[in-house]
C-alpha cells in the first residue's frame, strides 16, 4: 500500500529535462502543483510551457527527471486508468469528432470509470450534468459538436475534463477562443474548484493580467528554464518580465481590483501609460 502524506503536492515534476528528437527544450524544471492552489505557467512563445505541462500529464516522456503523484507514486508507472482518475489535461487543440452530440463528448470524460469489465458508472449522469452546467454548455447537450463555434467547443472540452473528476487539472491556454464573459467565468470556475474541491490546478496563460488575477503561484519560463516561481508579486516584476520577453514591461497595481497589471511598452512615442 502506498503511504500518502497529506501535505505532499499531488503532482510534482522534479528535474524534468524534456526534448524532441534528442534536442532538449526544457532543462531541469521543478514544478509542484499543490491541492487547492492555482499555479500559472507564463512565458514567451517557445519557452517550453506546453511541453512541461504535457510532461506532467504524462503525454511527453522526460529525458531526465521524475513526475510523482501524492509524494510517493511514480506517475509514469501508474496504469492509464489510475492516472486518468487523478490527472486531466485540457490541451490546446483537439480533433473534433463529427456527428457526436455534446453530451456524449462530455461523457468521454467518464472513461476511467467505465472499463470493459465495469460498464456501469452510477455517478456518471449527475457528474456530466454538473460539468455541463458549470461550463455553460447544458443548453447545447443535443447539438453535434462539429456545429459549434471555437469558444463553445472549448467549453465542451473543458466540461469533458471536469467530468473526469480528477484532483489535478491541467489547462493549456484555456481562455483562447473565449469571449470576455466566458474568460472570466472560466477563471472564476478555476478558483471555485481550487477553493471548494481542493483541486490542484496548473494553467498555461499568455495573459499576464489573468495570471496575476487568479494564480496563487506563478512559474515564469524563458528559454526552456523556469526563471522564477512564487507569488504573483514575486514573479511578475518589471525586471523579470522584461528580461524574459525581451521588451520593456511595466507593472502596476490595478486601481479597480488591486491585482497586478502589466503593460508592454511601445518603442514609439505614444507608448501606453499606466
Ligand atoms: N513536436 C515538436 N517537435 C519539435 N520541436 C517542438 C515540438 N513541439 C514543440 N517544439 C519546440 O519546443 C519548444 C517549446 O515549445 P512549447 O510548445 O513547449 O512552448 P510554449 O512555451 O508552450 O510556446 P507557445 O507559447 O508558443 O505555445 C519550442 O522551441 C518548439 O519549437
Amino acid at each position: 500500500m502506498t503511504i500518502q502524506p497529506s501535505d505532499a503536492p499531488p503532482l510534482h515534476g522534479a528535474g524534468l529535462t524534456l526534448g524532441y528528437r534528442g534536442a532538449a527544450v526544457v532543462h531541469a524544471a521543478d514544478l509542484a502543483l499543490s491541492s487547492g492552489a492555482i499555479t500559472a505557467l507564463v512565458g514567451p512563445n517557445g519557452s517550453g510551457k506546453s511541453t512541461l505541462l504535457r510532461s506532467l500529464a504524462r503525454l511527453h516522456r522526460p529525458e531526465a527527471g521524475s513526475v510523482t503523484l501524492d509524494g510517493c507514486e511514480d506517475a509514469l508507472a501508474l496504469s492509464p486508468t489510475d492516472f486518468a482518475r487523478r490527472v486531466t489535461l485540457l490541451s490546446q487543440a483537439h480533433p473534433t469528432p463529427s456527428g457526436v452530440r455534446v453530451r456524449d463528448v462530455v461523457g468521454y470524460g467518464r472513461h476511467p470509470y467505465t472499463s470493459r469489465w465495469r460498464r456501469t458508472d452510477p455517478d456518471g449522469p449527475a457528474t456530466i450534468d454538473w460539468a455541463m452546467n458549470v461550463t455553460g454548455v447544458a443548453d447545447m447537450a443535443a447539438r453535434n459538436v462539429d456545429e459549434l463555434s471555437g469558444g463553445e467547443l472549448q467549453r465542451v472540452w473543458l466540461a469533458t475534463c471536469l467530468a473526469q473528476r480528477t484532483g489535478v487539472l491541467l489547462l493549456d491556454e484555456p481562455t483562447t477562443y473565449l469571449d470576455l464573459r466566458y474568460q472570466q467565468e472560466l477563471l472564476d470556475l478555476l478558483r471555485d474548484l481550487a477553493l471548494d474541491e481542493h483541486v490542484a490546478i496548473g494553467v498555461v496563460l499568455h495573459d499576464l493580467d489573468q495570471a496575476a488575477a487568479i494564480a496563487d503561484r506563478v512559474a515564469l519560463l524563458a528559454r526552456g528554464r523556469i526563471r522564477a516561481v512564487g507569488t504573483p508579486e514575486d514573479v511578475l516584476t518589471s525586471e523579470l518580465l522584461s528580461d524574459a520577453y525581451g521588451i520593456d514591461i511595466a507593472v502596476a497595481e490595478d486601481p479597480v481590483t488591486g491585482k497586478l497589471m502589466t503593460r508592454p511598452l511601445s518603442r514609439h512615442a505614444l507608448a501606453p501609460t499606466i
